[in-house]
C-alpha cells in the first residue's frame, strides 16, 4: 500500500554537477511532497572525469549515464536523475526510462561578459561549445564564427571563457537557468531554426525494471509531466531512428498543439552546407510513430549520406 510505500527512503544517484544536483534536488522535493524520505548519492561519470577531449571523440555510449545505470542495477538506488539529452537513444533491457519531468524552455542561448555583443549574419565572433550540433548550425547561419571547444561545468566554462578569447559560450537555456547564469545571456536563439538536441531541457528518471511496480508507480505519479513525457516520447523515437547520440549533428523538437502535437526535426552536415529539416503534425498517440517516420523522411532525403560522411570522418 502506499502509505508504507512512502516510509521507504528514495536513493537518488546524480552526477555531482552543479546543474546535476539541481535536477536530483528538484526529483527529492516533488518525492518528499508526496512523502517520501530522499536521499542523494553523487557518482562521477567518465563524461566528469575526462574533460580534455570533446564529446564525440568519447564516443556516445552513456558518457554521463553509465555508472548511474550500474548504480541501479546493483540496487544502490531507486532512481537516476539524468539530463534527459545525456540519455542514450535506446537503453538496456533491464532499464527502463520511468518519468520525464517538466520542462524547461528548449532554446539554446549565447552567454557572455560583454552585455552589449550582438550575433549579426556576418559576425566574426569567436564561440566557444563543443557540441557538433551547435557548431554544425553556426556554420550554416553565421558562416564567419569560429568555434572553439568548451566542455566541463559551467563556472569552468566562464573562467576559461576571455582566458580562450572567446565572445560568448553557447549553452542550453535550460542549464544556464538552472544554475543561475541568466544575467549573462545575450542571445535567445528561435528553437525552429537552432532546433534543440532532443530531450533539451527535461529531466529523465531511470529505473531499474524490476523495480516493485507499486513502488514504480507512486514514483511515476509524482515525478512526472505528462505533456513532457510524450513529446520526448517522439523526440527519442526520431534519434533512435536516425541512430543519433550527441555525437551526430541531429536535432528534433516535439510540441503539443491544438490538436495533437508537431514534432521538428533534421541534420545539418559538419560543414553547414546542407541543412535537411521538416516538421510533421499529428495525434499524440501517434508520438513515437512521428518521430520515426519524420526521421525516415529526414534520411530519405540525404540525411542517411549526411550520416555516412560523418561516421567516415570520425574513422579516419
Ligand atoms: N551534456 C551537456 C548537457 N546536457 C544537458 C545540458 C543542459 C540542460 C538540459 O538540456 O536540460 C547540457 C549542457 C548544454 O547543452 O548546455
Amino acid at each position: 500500500m502506499a502509505e508504507n510505500l512512502t516510509d521507504r527512503t528514495i536513493r537518488i544517484g546524480t552526477r555531482g554537477s552543479v546543474l546535476a544536483l539541481w535536477q536530483a534536488n528538484s526529483a527529492a522535493e516533488k518525492l518528499q511532497a508526496v512523502g517520501f524520505k530522499t536521499e542523494i548519492v553523487v557518482f562521477s561519470t567518465k563524461g566528469d572525469q575526462i574533460l580534455d577531449k570533446s564529446l564525440d571523440k568519447l564516443g556516445s555510449k552513456g558518457v554521463f549515464t553509465e555508472e548511474l545505470e550500474i548504480a541501479l542495477r546493483n540496487g544502490e538506488v531507486e532512481i537516476a536523475v539524468h539530463s534527459a539529452k545525456d540519455v542514450q537513444s535506446t537503453i538496456p533491457d533491464d532499464l527502463e526510462l520511468l518519468a520525464f519531468m517538466e520542462r524547461e524552455k528548449v532554446n539554446d542561448v549565447l552567454l557572455s561578459l560583454n552585455p552589449d555583443f550582438k550575433l549579426e549574419r556576418d559576425s566574426k565572433a569567436v564561440i566557444g561549445t563543443s557540441s557538433t550540433r551547435r557548431k554544425a548550425l553556426l556554420k550554416q547561419y553565421y558562416p564567419n564564427v569560429t568555434t572553439v571547444e568548451s566542455r566541463g561545468n559551467l563556472q569552468t566554462r566562464l573562467r576559461k571563457l576571455e582566458e580562450q578569447g572567446m565572445d560568448a559560450l553557447m549553452l542550453a537555456y535550460a542549464g544556464v537557468h538552472r544554475v543561475g547564469f541568466d544575467d549573462l545571456v545575450v542571445y535567445t536563439f528561435p528553437e525552429l531554426t537552432f532546433v534543440p538536441a532532443a530531450g533539451q531541457g527535461s529531466v529523465n528518471i531511470e529505473c531499474a525494471r524490476n523495480l516493485e511496480p507499486e513502488l514504480k508507480k507512486v514514483l511515476k505519479e509524482a515525478l512526472d509531466h505528462p505533456d513532457t513525457h510524450i513529446c520526448l516520447l517522439a523526440e527519442r523515437a526520431f534519434l533512435r531512428t536516425m541512430e543519433g547520440g550527441c555525437s551526430i549533428p541531429s536535432f528534433t523538437l516535439a510540441r503539443l498543439a491544438e490538436n495533437g502535437m508537431t514534432i521538428t526535426g533534421g541534420i545539418v552536415s559538419l560543414d553547414g552546407q546542407t541543412l535537411l529539416q521538416e516538421t510533421l503534425e499529428g495525434p499524440t498517440a501517434d508520438a513515437e510513430k512521428m518521430g520515426e517516420q519524420l526521421a525516415n523522411i529526414i534520411l530519405g532525403q540525404g540525411g542517411d549520406k549526411i550520416l555516412k560522411s560523418i561516421r567516415a570522418e570520425r574513422e579516419e
